[in-house]
């Protein structure tokens, strides 16, 4: 126990890496642990990677954008197995690990393999198969992550019963599947699925799917899942799974209803990664769903111990992580400069269709009594769309009806997460609708879609206001 680091990051998904190197950047001595054989956390290995890579692979075999063009019974490939989706993952996963790894030691983050607990403020044992040994920090960051949610009624069995780090486990796409969940990782896993033909029943107990996103929006993708033949049950809970004799799946509704299905996944909330961290040394507590408090600065109520990342609850992506770890590492060794607006920060949702948005919604500005106004494109309306062949994308500009500021910008369709980030840096430059009148967009594109927003919106709003 020689070496006193000046931060001790654990867990090395998004939250942790940026944190690591953000402190190496500042001279300081950084040393990361991780628990599994690899870096990346749940990002790189169960996560955002592998789900969005499999997105891709359905996409690109299912022929999935061409059908409008081509034919429904276009695709690039007849009979898509799951060992077609998991070559293209696997492969995405080794070059992601590979590139964290690099950009880990370039920045000589000393990298410790292991279980890590607290023994006191300032002290972390950590174990592997060789035994424990510890170490000193001045500073300790927990990015611990989470994991999925579990429950002794569903009997997670890796094979018809999964959870999302089980997904491409399924040695055959089954033929029906049941989805338990209707948050983001259910909706987006029914997508995909739904898109191979797997017929999906979609269960949430609550009356809306995605309750954070633009209604309006929610309901253009629900009309889409039922395009995909998915069953949506709103206002039904999922009580108890069972596997049936003939390897089948039955899941019993609160309502006393039955349904089943070839398989099942269970995507009902993330769990912190905290029991193994013994916070009881350190007088830190989580709450029931294992997620840790911290002050704006992300700092515990322990002044040297940082929490950041999934294991401190919502937002819980990959990009508001990486953030917060950066901020968090600032903050420990008193810069005070770097600043971020949690109001800029974008969502993008990988359904079929994509959907992101920034800003308020709708609901949220009536609640709020904002007089706004919105200005909505259409993809089939823009020569782009018709040439990639989205003409159901829609592109929604909510601004302000006497100062013309932005207020929110809501997309559903082919690139909305990549198109989004126009609207956000207008939105973060305190930028209006006039903007978008005003700017001259490459042509054929989908951007186009901002400037026939902005006239729809200005054709709605009287001059005399
Ligand atoms: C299916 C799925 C899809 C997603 N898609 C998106 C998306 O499209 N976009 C997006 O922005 N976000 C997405 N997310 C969320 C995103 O993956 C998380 O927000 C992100 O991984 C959180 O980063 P983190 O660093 O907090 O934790 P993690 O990535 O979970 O990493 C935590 C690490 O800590 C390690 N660890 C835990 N306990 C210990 C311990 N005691 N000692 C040592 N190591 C420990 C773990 O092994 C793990 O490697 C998705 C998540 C899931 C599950
Ligand atoms: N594209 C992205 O950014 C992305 C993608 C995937 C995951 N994530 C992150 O991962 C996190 C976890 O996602 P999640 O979808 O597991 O959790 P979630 O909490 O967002 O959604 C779980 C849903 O399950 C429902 N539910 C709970 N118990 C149920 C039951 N017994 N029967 C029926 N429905 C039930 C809840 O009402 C809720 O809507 C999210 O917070 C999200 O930020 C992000």
């Amino acid at each position: 126990m020689s070496t006193v680091y000046d931060l001790l990051v654990i867990g090395s998904g998004p939250a942790g890496q940026r944190a690591a190197i953000y402190a190496s950047k500042l001279g300081k001595k950084v040393a990361l642990v991780e628990m599994r054989e690899v870096v990346g956390g749940a990002c790189i290995s169960t996560g955002t990677i592998p789900s969005k890579t499999m997105r891709e692979a359905v996409l690109h075999l299912s022929g999935y954008n061409y059908k409008s063009i081509y034919g429904m019974n276009y695709r690039v490939k007849e009979r898509i197995t799951m060992a077609d989706l998991a070559f293209r993952v696997q492969h995405v996963i080794k070059t992601e690990i590979d590139v964290t790894e690099a950009q880990l030691s370039r920045n000589n983050i000393e990298m410790l393999t292991g279980v890590a607990s607290f023994v006191d403020p300032t002290h972390v044992k950590v174990t592997n198969s060789k035994g424990s040994t510890f170490y000193e920090a001045k500073n300790i960051l927990i990015a611990t992550g989470t994991k999925p949610a579990s429950s002794p009624k569903v009997p997670i069995n890796g094979t018809s019963i999964i959870n999302s780090d089980l997904v491409l486990d399924l040695v055959n796409l089954p033929k029906t599947l049941i989805v338990v969940g209707g948050g983001v990782i259910g909706v987006e896993y029914c997508c995909m699925f739904a898109a191979l033909g797997v017929r999906v029943t979609l269960i949430e107990r609550r009356p809306r799917l995605l309750e954070f996103a633009d209604q309006e929006i929610i309901e253009a993708l629900s009309y889409h899942l039922r395009d995909s033949r998915v069953t949506m049950r709103l206002n039904e809970g999922v009580d108890t799974v069972e596997e049936m004799p003939d390897g089948t799946v039955v899941a019993t509704l609160e309502s006393k209803k039955k349904v089943q299905g070839d398989a099942l996944l269970y995507a009902v909330g993330r769990q912190g990664n905290v029991v193994e961290l013994n916070l009881a040394a350190v007088g830190v507590e989580a709450d029931s769903r294992g997620r840790i408090p911290v002050d704006k600065d992300f700092r515990t109520k322990v002044p040297n111990i940082f929490a950041v990342g999934d294991v401190i609850g919502f937002p819980s992506l990959a990009s508001v992580s990486m953030e917060q770890g950066r901020i968090a590492s600032a903050r420990a060794f008193g810069d005070e400069t770097i600043i971020s607006n949690p109001s800029f920060y974008p969502y993008g949702i990988y359904t079929i269709p994509e959907i992101s948005f920034i800003g308020k919604t709708e609901e949220q500005l009536t609640e709020e009594d904002v007089p706004y106004e919105v200005g909505v494109a259409y993809y089939r309306e823009i020569a782009r769309g018709q040439i990639r062949g989205d003409t159901t994308g829609r592109l929604k500009l909510i601004f302000h009806r006497t100062t013309h500021l932005i207020l929110g910008v809501h997309i559903i369709g082919e690139g909305a997460s990549e198109l989004l980030h126009i609207g956000q840096a207008v939105m973060a430059l305190g930028g209006k609708l006039d903007y978008f009148v005003e700017t001259v967009f490459n042509y054929p594109t989908l951007a186009e879609c901002y400037k026939v927003a902005a006239f729809n919106g200005l054709n709605r709003v009287s001059k005399y206001e």
